[in-house]
């Protein structure tokens, strides 16, 4: 899309979250429309006309992977008119990182897509969806933003969708980056209808190896491993991903540890040696919520588990042989 065509408005999309919340004696819950989003900012940022589209309300931790998907259809559709300066998704920030980490994944479109979100309230007295949303609308509208990917704004800090996670439960810089410059392999069609299962587990000290059969038996199509260190486990859990592998389930290793690249280095019948070679796809620098994310989306593709790896090693860095 040519920067000079795409000079009308911002469709400001709202999906529930924190920044659209009010307290209320059960707690939190998301209650403001996008036009109410919208006047809470009091015209902080020079942001042009904003087209508004109310597509749910709900809190991110309850979202189903059919409303991501509707989120990242309902930007395709945004898209679409040609004169759309670019798109901002309110959402919570539980999430944030798996939904739009999965735009970016469809993101083939050069106009800003900007997620953003607020950790306290909205009737808080220091709420910060409205410093936030204001930020997120001024971000369309800086030409650095344009070929980017998706991009996440909160707390004073842009940061690309892909490598995200959130770091603070109450902070309002929210997020941070496994890195900020990784390498962005897409997805050509965005699914419609069912999607593929796909479970994911954090490993630990005496975890049960049940936990993975239990998965296979329930038909999911990929499981995600969050091992420990980079990428390493137990004998008896490289014994059962062996076993799933073999009954055609696509699993891919990543790690528990925020930074750095997981890679297989370890043997000892555990370790990311071995869970390759039982089959086991590593994931370099995406983190579980994110490979999970990936993986759904490639295997509701019904992508074979060699474009699986080569989906997770494009996600990567180029290393020599013998490096
Ligand atoms: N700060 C937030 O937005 C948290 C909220 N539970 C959500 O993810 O919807």
């Amino acid at each position: 899309m040519a920067a000079s065509e795409a000079s009308g408005p911002t469709v400001l999309i709202s999906t529930g979250g924190t920044i659209a919340a009010r307290t209320t004696a059960d707690g939190a819950v998301p209650a403001l429309a996008p036009g109410d989003l919208l006047s809470a900012t009091g015209g902080e940022a020079p942001t042009g006309p904003v087209r508004t589209v109310d597509l749910m309300s709900v809190d991110s931790s309850a979202m189903t992977v059919a409303d991501q998907f509707a989120v990242v259809r309902a930007i395709a559709e945004a898209l679409a008119d040609p004169t759309v300066a670019g798109v901002v998704v309110t959402h919570g920030t539980d999430t944030m990182e798996e939904t739009a980490f999965l735009a970016d994944l469809y993101c083939t479109d050069d106009r800003p897509v900007v997620f953003t979100g607020a950790q306290l309230p909205a009737d808080h007295p220091d709420a910060d969806g409205p410093s936030n949303l204001a930020a997120a609308l001024a971000t369309v509208h800086d030409p650095a933003a344009r070929g980017r990917g998706v991009l996440v704004v909160a707390g004073g800090r842009t940061l690309p969708a892909r490598g995200l996670f959130k770091v603070s439960t109450v902070d309002p810089l929210a997020f941070d980056s496994v890195r900020t410059d990784l390498p962005r392999p897409v997805l050509d069609e965005i699914p419609v209808g069912r999607t593929a299962r796909v479970d994911m587990f954090a490993l630990y000290p005496g975890v049960s190896p049940g936990l993975i059969a239990a998965a296979v038996a329930q038909n999911a199509a990929g499981i995600v491993l969050a091992a420990t260190g980079s990428g390493n486990t137990h004998p008896d859990i490289v014994a059962e991903v062996s076993l799933a592998v073999t009954h055609g389930v696509t699993v891919v290793v990543t790690s528990r540890v925020p930074y750095g690249e997981v890679t297989a280095t370890y043997g000892g019948g555990g370790g990311a040696v071995d869970l390759s070679r039982a089959g086991a796809i590593v994931s370099p620098w995406l983190r579980a919520p994110q490979a999970r994310m990936a993986l759904i989306a490639l295997l509701t593709a019904r992508a074979e588990p060699e474009t699986v790896a080569g989906f997770f090693h494009a996600s990567g860095f180029f290393h020599a042989s013998g490096a």
